[in-house]
């Protein structure tokens, strides 16, 4: 398989291969870094490093959130994580919620090129709040995997994703429905928050064929359980932890980067086996 493999198949291939649905979300917030790697070049990369050295036997993927990259070092940091990343065979899910218009999204698909000048990313997350021209760039990559935000995990993620529409159905259905429309190079999938594990189950029903990314458990008190349950589509889809697993050794503060290392290793170990204990 390479780059130019769908992104879904890449993922399944992934997730056979190492047993694991687990999506390592790399957010290494500068505030809570290990005080050994501040003073490093890119300590954000220094970090990303020995995560990806510690997790990557359980990783489906590893998820960087772009809001932890976003200054010109954090850009450097963010491209040498995601080569080192490919290095150990994990694919890269940037977590970047981008879309705009057309002229712009095209912009921001180059960050799922393969061709682009620099490390590119496998898949990303997309908003699809201004409409589906806004997301075409991104739908149109045979290769690159696109996650639509669909209903999130965070507390205001009810204000606008559940209004109900003049159909009685809840906002978020319709952008499942939509999402499930714009598949048609079977690289889309959905953003549903471990949170809702009501709305897990309905959506499940409405789009039965399109893999979820679940975040929201671990840090954000979801349940880990329905996020399997209804995450899965034959087998495919990922149940992502970030602070759970990067700061897991923040017991170990004072001991250095590589008990952080260290512990962050046994957490992807211990959540991958629950998830596992849940799948079918
Ligand atoms: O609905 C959403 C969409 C994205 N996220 C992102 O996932 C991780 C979760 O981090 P934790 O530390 O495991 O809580 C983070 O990057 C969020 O921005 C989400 O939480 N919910």
């Amino acid at each position: 398989m390479t780059a130019r493999t769908p992104f879904f198949d890449r993922l399944a291939e992934r997730i056979e291969r190492i047993d694991s649905v687990l999506s390592v979300g790399l957010d290494p917030d500068p505030a809570r870094l290990p005080e050994d790697l501040r003073d490093r070049d890119l300590p954000r990369w220094a970090f990303n490093r020995r995560i990806i050295d510690a997790t990557h036997e359980h990783a489906a993927v590893f998820k960087p959130n772009a809001a932890f990259y976003e200054d010109p070092e954090g850009w450097r940091a963010l491209e040498e994580t995601i080569a080192y990343a490919h290095g150990k065979g994990v694919p890269v899910l940037l977590d970047a919620k981008r879309a705009d218009i057309g002229n712009t999204t095209r912009r921001y698909a180059d960050l799922v090129d393969p061709d682009r000048d620099g490390p590119a990313a496998d898949a990303i997350t997309v908003n699809p709040y201004m409409g589906g021209d806004s997301l075409q760039p991104f739908l149109a990559n045979e290769t690159a995997g696109v996650f639509v935000l669909c209903r999130t995990s965070n507390p205001g993620g009810s204000d606008l994703q559940d209004l109900p529409l003049e159909t009685g159905e809840p906002v978020y259905e319709r952008v499942a429905a939509l999402a499930d429309l714009w598949n048609d190079h079977g690289n889309v999938g959905l953003v549903v928050g471990a949170t809702q594990p009501e709305e897990l189950e309905e959506l499940r029903e409405i789009v039965p064929d399109l893999p979820f990314l679940v975040p929201g458990i671990g840090a954000q008190g979801g349940d880990a359980e329905p996020a399997v349950e209804y995450g899965l589509a034959e087998g495919v889809g990922l149940i992502n932890s970030s602070r759970g697993i990067v700061f897991a050794g923040d017991d170990a503060a004072g001991e250095g980067a590589d008990a952080y290392a260290s512990a962050a290793g046994q957490a992807a170990k211990r959540l991958k086996s629950r998830l596992n204990r849940y799948r079918a």
